[in-house]
């Protein structure tokens, strides 16, 4: 332990700090991979009253130094950079929405990469590759394709878990969605019923997936679609975290739930509304054939310095 309480481990380490609608990050360049974190030392640097404080702590590694980038290097040489991901907790996570589009802006203002206007950038991640572009306010990002969680989820089974949280007044139906990482989505009818929801305690799932999942509680819009835009707002109590202001694969899983929900007319543009801002979604068949996701939103670094 040093002088500061953190794991003397870190001392003299160089970090970012940044967020995507308020969720927020460390961020550290370690571009050949010399600099391993465990997860006691994320958990000190994540924590709000003696570390700096975030959601998720980042490594930017080259993908050449991890195993699971050399696999990622095999379909796309492109992809240099590896975003190696961890909740507050220290617990890893496959993905991050929020984060990946935070990485990118951190690459660039480290000067690791550049990104002109129409180019695009590919990271990878432990949910595979994702392509990211400059857009208007901010980053959009290829998250790919969703999948149902559950393998037996037949396609008119609208909801495959139950869901209850502190302050609900009855347990809801929810339905659970890969975005790389898990997810339960669950709707609400009022903005109040969202209000009184408690997520200071993770919610219960029944069934749970197997490595635990992130819970969205959604409110839609009334009504839905809005100028071809269907418009959601939302809560999430994230894995390994707790309450956060804002996630991006959690608002992907809310748009993909949301529009399954609301059948064969339901848009493919979706505007949700997170207690940090707001985030745009978006369903387009990729190159490979197959439905993607596209998320967009801002990315932001308020902060560099040395862990002491
Ligand atoms: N906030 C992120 C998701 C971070 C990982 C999540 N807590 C998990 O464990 O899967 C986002 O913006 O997607």
């Amino acid at each position: 332990m040093s002088a500061s309480g953190l794991p003397a481990s870190l001392a003299g380490l160089p970090f970012a700090k940044g967020h995507g609608t308020g969720n927020d990050f460390v961020l550290v360049a370690d571009p050949d991979g010399g600099r391993e974190v465990s997860a006691a030392e994320v958990a000190a640097v994540c924590d709000r009253h003696r570390g700096i404080g975030a959601d998720g702590f980042i490594r930017a590694v080259r993908s050449e130094h991890l195993p699971e980038g050399q696999a990622l290097l095999q379909s796309d040489p492109a992809a240099e950079w590896f975003m190696d991901y961890r909740n507050a907790d220290g617990s890893i996570s496959e993905m991050c929405g929020n984060g990946v589009r935070v990485f990118v802006h951190f690459l660039l203002a480290e000067g690791l990469v550049s990104l002109a206007e129409g180019e695009t950038l590919v990271i990878g991640t432990r949910a595979g590759l994702k392509t990211v572009a400059r857009v208007d306010k901010g980053y959009a990002v290829d998250m790919g394709p969703w999948e149902f969680i559950h393998p037996d989820h037949a396609a008119a089974k609208a909801m495959d878990a139950v869901v209850n949280a502190a302050g609900l007044e009855v347990p809801r139906p929810g339905l659970s969605v890969s975005m790389g990482n898990p997810h339960t989505v669950v709707a609400l009818a009022e903005l109040s019923e969202l209000a009184a929801t408690s997520l200071v305690a993770a919610p219960t799932v029944q069934p749970e997936p197997e490595h635990g999942t992130n819970v969205e509680f959604v409110v839609p819009a009334e009504p839905l679609v809005e100028n071809g835009v269907g418009l959601l707002t939302m809560r999430v109590h994230e894995r390994g975290v707790g309450e956060t202001l804002s996630c991006g694969t959690g608002a992907c899983a809310a748009a993909v739930a949301t529009r399954f929900w609301a059948g064969r007319d339901a848009p493919n543009e979706w505007a949700v509304t997170v207690p940090g801002g707001v985030v745009g979604v978006r369903f387009l068949t990729a190159e490979d054939g197959r439905e993607h996701v596209e998320l967009s939103g801002p990315a932001v670094l308020i902060a560099r310095g040395t862990l002491l």
